[in-house]
Parts: structure tokens; sequence; C-alpha cells
């Protein structure tokens, strides 16, 4: 029935324009009900009841459809600040309306979607024993219901033993996925950009399925980036609506192996800091504090030869292409580099392995007084800890980052507290680079740790190349990180 403010005549015309508000186009309203009408406003659908009123935003609606006799609306909506449940509305829709409600629909779910693609085909990969266990729970409770209620597909899998989900991604049949999900810590995104990446045609298998993470692990750094969030609903709102982005991915050769890493490299204090400190799990996230600080008062180095091809070598250049990506709305092709999709295995390596000779455009970098290498292509590496300021997504590059190990103790603490806003990327002594490959070699120590993606790997020189855009992950806003950049998102100009 429409609402009694429509005369009777008229049942399209739009209460609220009729009334005091006029910013409303014909057509965005629909009478429903008794006396209730749905407004698509600017960013969000106004539910008007007679002595109610609530706007959803567009973003958590997650689906509509029309019946005989109702319409249904189901959104997420948020119980407190890190939860989502599904909810929905329900209101009659009289007969001689529903060609205009299927017409209104149509329009509520391109404001909804808008570029991000609908009913997405989901393979749910899920560790059981990640971080403390609860991730089969998290997917029954806070993840499934939000991809049930978007109409998503999905295929659910649980990992049986480490290393299983190389194993899943390498068999998969990606025309039949657009997305891997997992719910999990780092690990099981890196074995599944790993197992793509083994398949016959692994440029054409990493474009066409994004790789995304539901954040269920101890590190989640993954959907930090991708979704400014570690709340696992939250997280399957932001793959229900994410925006495909193409992904630099980087070739490491170490021995005779070759891996993908989607995420970071260390050696020096941070890989040490963050694996030679498990004897200190006890303390919680206090150890990387603790740890930290320990190296720092000893002045700790650690020595290395280190060759780096720099794309962009300073601080105000990186800023300046930082900037302009706010308004780089380029198409998704134009964010990867040609890859020959019908190559077998993984692109050529333009630099070589870690056993080729050193490529003749690789700039050495005095290290041998090596506090911390940290090469990173996402931001952040867990929440507050914004190491990379002004890494985006396709730029083809790495974000590289040099200290060495014997600056003063006050300078030294004073960046590791920088490090939470990406202040630190400003500090004197703090070398920042954009690369696209580097070899690093240590020196004079017999044992040590190097991280990769957060895993530990042999303590033996390595070589990394990116690959502009060979990944594909899904983010909110389709080209850039959640975390504050080097240039505050209100200066971003044109
Ligand atoms: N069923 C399983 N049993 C044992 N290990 C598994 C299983 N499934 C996956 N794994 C392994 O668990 C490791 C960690 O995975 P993940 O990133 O999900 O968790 P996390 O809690 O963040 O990790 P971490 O243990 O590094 O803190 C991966 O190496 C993965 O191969």
């Amino acid at each position: 029935m429409a609402p009694s403010t429509i005369p009777r005549s008229d049942p399209f015309a739009d209460p609220i324009r009729m009334s005091e508000n006029s910013e409303y186009a014909a057509g965005d309203t629909l009478p429903v009900g008794r006396d209730a009408s749905l407004t698509l406003a600017t960013d969000s659908l106004i539910v008007l009841e007679a002595k109610t009123t609530q706007a959803v935003p567009f973003f958590n609606v997650l689906w509509a459809e029309l019946s005989d006799f109702d319409i249904t609306i189901q959104y997420a909506k948020p119980t407190s600040k890190n939860v989502m449940r599904v909810a929905s509305v329900n209101y009659l829709v009289e007969k001689p309306q529903q060609g205009y409600a299927k017409a209104w629909i149509s329009k509520l779910l391109d404001r909804a979607y808008g570029e991000s693609q609908r009913k997405k085909r989901i393979k749910v990969l899920i560790n059981p024993f990640s971080g403390r266990g609860g991730a089969q729970k998290w997917f029954l409770r806070d993840i499934e219901p939000i991809f049930v209620a978007a109409r998503c597909e999905i295929n659910v899998e649980r990992t049986l033993y480490q290393g299983h989900a190389v194993e899943i991604a390498e068999k998969m049949d990606t025309d039949a996925y657009d997305v891997v999900a997992s719910c999990s810590g780092d690990g099981l995104p890196h074995e599944v950009f790993n197992g793509l990446g083994k398949k016959r045609n692994a440029a054409k298998a990493l474009s066409q399925v994004a790789v995304v993470q539901l954040p269920c692990g101890t590190g989640n750094a993954m959907s930090w980036n991708s979704f400014g969030t570690d709340s696992t609903s939250l997280a399957a709102l932001c793959i229900v609506k994410g925006i495909r982005t193409p992904l630099d991915l980087v070739s490491i050769t170490q021995g005779n192996r070759r891996t993908l890493s989607f995420l970071s490299q260390s050696v020096g204090v941070v890989a040490e800091v963050d694996l030679g400190t498990e004897h200190l799990r006890w303390m919680g996230s206090a150890r990387f504090t603790y740890g930290f600080l320990v190296r720092v008062l000893r002045k700790t180095v650690y020595p290395c030869d280190l060759a780096v091809k720099i794309d962009v070598p300073t601080k105000g250049a990186i800023k300046e292409a930082y900037r302009k990506e706010f308004s780089n709305h380029a198409p998704i092709e134009e964010r990867r580099s040609s890859f020959d999709m019908e190559t077998p295995g993984l692109p050529e390596l333009q630099y070589g392995t870690v056993s080729s000779p050193l490529p003749s455009d690789f700039t050495p970098i005095p290290s041998s007084k090596l506090g911390n290498f940290y090469a990173g292509n996402m931001a952040l590496m867990a929440p507050g800890a914004n190491f990379f300021p002004a890494a985006l997504p396709s730029d083809g590059h790495l974000d590289c980052v040099t200290v060495d190990g014997d600056i003063s103790r006050t300078s030294a603490i004073q960046s590791f507290l920088a490090v939470e806003d990406g202040s630190w990327f400003n500090m004197p002594h703090v070398n920042y680079r954009k690369i696209s490959g580097y070899r690093i070699t240590p020196k004079g120590q017999k044992s040590g740790y190097i991280s990769i993606d957060g895993e530990r790997v042999p303590f033996e020189e390595f070589q990394a190349e990116v690959h502009r855009g060979l990944g594909t992950v899904l983010t909110r806003s389709g080209h850039m990180y959640e975390a504050e950049g080097v240039v505050p998102r209100t200066g971003q100009g044109s």
C-alpha cells in the first residue's frame, strides 16, 4: 500500500521530494507497506516508517529481492565497533508497483555494489590451527552468514597440514572461482599465491583469482592493508564489496628455489625480533618491544652485501608518486605488466637468479653496519606498524628501508616510536627507496634470521625481483591500501 502522503493517482511520486526535501530524484523512492518508504539517498538507503528513520550505508547492503508480495533487503548491521551481523527489512509491495519496484532494486544494487563484482564465487580455506584456533567458529558465526546473504557461492575446505593450501591452490579449477579467501593468518595467502604460481598457466591463474584473507591468525597484515580491519565480519563484508586490484608479487630465489612473496622480506633487527623471540611468546605483543629495545641498546649490527635496483631514489619523488595515485583510476589491465598468459609457469626472471652474475643496474649500498633491511609490498605489517607508508599495491616497486645499526640509541628509539603513524618515513637516518630488485648476502655471521612474509627461510643469500601486478587481491578502494599514507588523504590534490 502506498504511503498516506502520496496521492493514489501517482503511486510512484517521491514522498520525500513532495514534502520538505528535494534532493532525491524521481524514481529514488519506493513506497512500501502501510506507511513506509525506501529511498536511495547520496550514500545510503533511507528506511522511513511512520515513527522511525534508519540509514543503511550502500556499502552495507548485501542483497535485495522481490517476491510476489514483498521486498526483502538484507544488510550488514553493526552490533558493536567490530562486529557486523546480517539484518533485513521486509515490506509489502502492491501488485501494480512491482514493475517499478524491480527497477528500484536494480538501482539499489548498482549503488550497493558499484564496480564490485556481485555474487562472487569464493573458495574458502580454513586453517583450524591459526591464531588461537578459532577460525572454524568465526567462519560459521561471523563470515558465512554475510556471504550467504550476499548470494555468494561458497565452497569450504579445511587445511589438514602445513603446505596443504599450496596443493589446493595448485590443483584448483581457476575458472570455477573468483576468490580464494583464507580464514587464517598471513601464512595461508602466502601458500595460495605460491600454489597458483605452480600452475602451468600461473600468470593467468594469478590474474583470474583474487587471494584474500579473513583475519583469523596471529598476523593479519593482509586484511589490515586491504580492508583496514581485523574484524572477521567486517572483512567478510569487505570481500563481498571488494574491488579486484592487481598486486605486485616478488620472486625470491635462494639456493635453487624460487618462491613468491606478497608481503615483506626482512634481514636484521626486524627479522630477529619477529622470528627469534618465540621463547618470549608469554609476553604477548610486548615481546616485540622488548626484543627491539634489547638489540638497539646493544647497537647490534647485521653486516651484509646489498645491491639494489633503485627506481625512485628520493623521498620527495616517492611522496609525489603516492599523491598522484589518489586520482589514478586506470583500468585493471593498465596496472599489470603485460605477462604472456600462454608462457608456462611464472614469468621469466629479468635479473636472473641469485646464482647469476650480479645485474649491472643493481647499485651496491654500503651495509657493513646494517641494523635493519626491510622490503615491503604492503604498508602495515601489523596494526600500529606502518613500516611502508608509501607502499602501493601495483606500482611495480617494493618499498625498501635500510637503517644502520650504529645510529644513536635515541634516534633508534625515536624511529621505533615513529613507525606507528608512518612518520618514520621522514626521519633522516631512515633510508627509504622504491626498488624493483635486490640481492642481499649476510656476512660474518654464522647464523641469523631471514623472514619472507613472516616465515623463516635459510640464513643465506637471496635475490628478489618484482613482477608488476602479477597477483590479484580485493581492496576497498581498488588501487590503494587502507593505511595512513605519506601524503594525508585530505591533501591529495590532483
Ligand atoms: N591443519 C594444519 N595443521 C598444522 N599446520 C597447518 C594446518 N593448516 C595450515 N597449517 C600451517 O599453519 C601455518 C600458519 O598459518 P596461519 O598464517 O594461518 O596462522 P597464524 O596463526 O597467523 O600463524 P603463525 O603460526 O605464523 O603465528 C602455515 O604455515 C600453514 O601451512
